[in-house]
C-alpha cells in the first residue's frame, strides 16, 4: 500500500507555478490576481479561504479577500462580482461555498465572467469540460487528476466508482475519469444516496472516489483487494483532545481500508491540499489567457 500525499504533490505543483509566475511577470509585467468572496463566518470556509490567500502569496500571486456578513443581500454580492468582472487587474474570481440559505447560488455563479471562473463552476466551464474542450476544471476533481498523474497511476480501462453526485466534486469527477485521457479512460459508475446495492458496486471497483461527506463511511468490507482509494471527505468532528476542539475526518475508514488498498489518500493531507494547488493552476491559466 502506498499513501498518495497531497502535501508532496501540492508542493511540486506550487514549485512549478512559482517558476511559471516569475516567467509570466517577466514577460508581461502582470502579476496573477485572485479575488475571493467570503460570505458569513463559517469556521471551515474561513480556514479554506485563509489557506487560498496564503497559498497565493506563496506562489507570487496577488489576492483580494472581499467579505460580506452572513445576512448580505443577493444584490450586494452580485454588485461585487460585476465590479470584479470589470476589473482588468483581477484574473480569477471565486465565491466560497456553501452560501447562506437566502442566497441563490446558481445565480451568483452564472454572473462570474467565464474567463475568470477559476472554480470551474460556471455552466460554460462545465459544458466545455463535458465536451472535452479547454476549460477551467473544478478544483477538487482537477486536483485528484493531478495527483493520479503525479504518481503515474494508470487508470485506463479501470472501473471507477464515484460516491456522491455534487456539482463541485462527484459529477465532474465522473466526467473527467470517463474522458479519453490517462488518468481517465475509466468505466465510471456514479453512485448517490438512492443507489441500490452500493456495497456490491464498491466491491467491484478498481478505483473508489468517496465524496459523500459521511465520516468513515467506506469500510474494509466494501472494497476489493488492491483498490485505489481517494478520500474527498473533510468533515469536522468534535474532538476534545485537539487544540481546535475538532478533528478532520474523511469518508473512508482509513485504518481498516488502507491494508487492502494499493494506493490511498489520507485526511487531512490528501485531496484537500490538491484542491488549493488546482485552484492556483487555474488562476495562473486565467492570468495567461488575459494577457493574450
Ligand atoms: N468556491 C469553492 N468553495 C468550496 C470548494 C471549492 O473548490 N470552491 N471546495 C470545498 C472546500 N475547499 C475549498 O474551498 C477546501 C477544502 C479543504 C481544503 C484543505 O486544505 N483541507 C486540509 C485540511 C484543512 C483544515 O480544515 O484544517 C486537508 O484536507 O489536509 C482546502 C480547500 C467546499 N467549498
Amino acid at each position: 500500500m502506498e499513501i498518495l500525499s497531497g502535501k508532496i504533490v501540492a508542493e511540486a505543483v506550487k514549485t512549478q507555478i512559482t517558476a511559471d509566475t516569475i516567467l509570466h511577470k517577466n514577460n508581461t509585467g502582470i502579476t496573477p490576481h485572485l479575488a475571493a468572496i467570503l460570505i458569513g463566518n463559517d469556521g471551515a470556509s474561513e480556514t479554506y479561504v485563509a489557506s487560498k490567500i496564503k497559498n497565493c502569496a506563496d506562489v507570487g500571486f496577488k489576492s483580494t479577500l472581499i467579505r460580506f456578513d452572513g445576512d448580505a443581500s443577493q444584490a450586494a454580492i452580485e454588485a461585487a462580482i460585476v465590479q470584479l468582472n470589470n476589473d482588468t487587474a483581477v484574473h480569477g474570481i471565486l465565491v466560497q461555498l456553501p452560501l447562506p440559505k437566502h442566497i441563490n447560488e446558481q445565480q451568483i455563479i452564472n454572473l462570474i465572467n467565464p474567463l475568470k471562473d477559476v472554480d470551474g463552476f460556471h455552466p460554460i466551464s462545465i459544458g466545455n469540460m463535458v465536451l472535452g474542450n479547454a476549460s477551467f476544471i473544478p478544483a477538487t476533481p482537477y486536483g485528484i487528476m493531478l495527483m493520479l498523474k503525479h504518481y503515474g497511476i494508470d487508470t485506463v480501462g479501470k472501473h471507477a466508482v464515484v460516491i456522491g453526485r455534487s456539482n463541485i466534486v462527484g459529477r465532474p469527477m465522473s466526467i473527467l475519469l470517463s474522458q479519453a485521457t490517462n488518468p481517465g479512460n475509466c468505466t465510471v459508475t456514479l453512485c448517490h444516496s438512492k443507489t441500490q446495492n452500493l456495497k456490491a458496486i464498491c466491491k467491484e471497483a478498481d478505483i473508489v472516489i468517496a465524496a459523500l461527506g459521511i465520516p468513515g463511511f467506506l469500510k474494509a468490507d466494501m472494497v476489493k483487494e488492491g483498490a485505489i482509494i481517494i478520500d474527498v471527505g473533510i468533515t469536522r468532528v468534535a474532538d476534545s483532545s485537539k487544540k481546535t476542539g475538532f478533528a478532520i475526518k474523511g469518508d473512508v475508514d482509513f485504518d481498516a481500508v488502507a491494508p487492502k488498498a494499493s494506493f490511498i489518500t489520507p485526511v487531512p493531507g490528501g485531496v484537500g491540499l490538491m484542491t488549493i494547488a488546482a485552484l492556483l493552476t487555474n488562476t495562473l491559466t486565467a492570468a495567461k489567457l488575459a494577457a493574450q
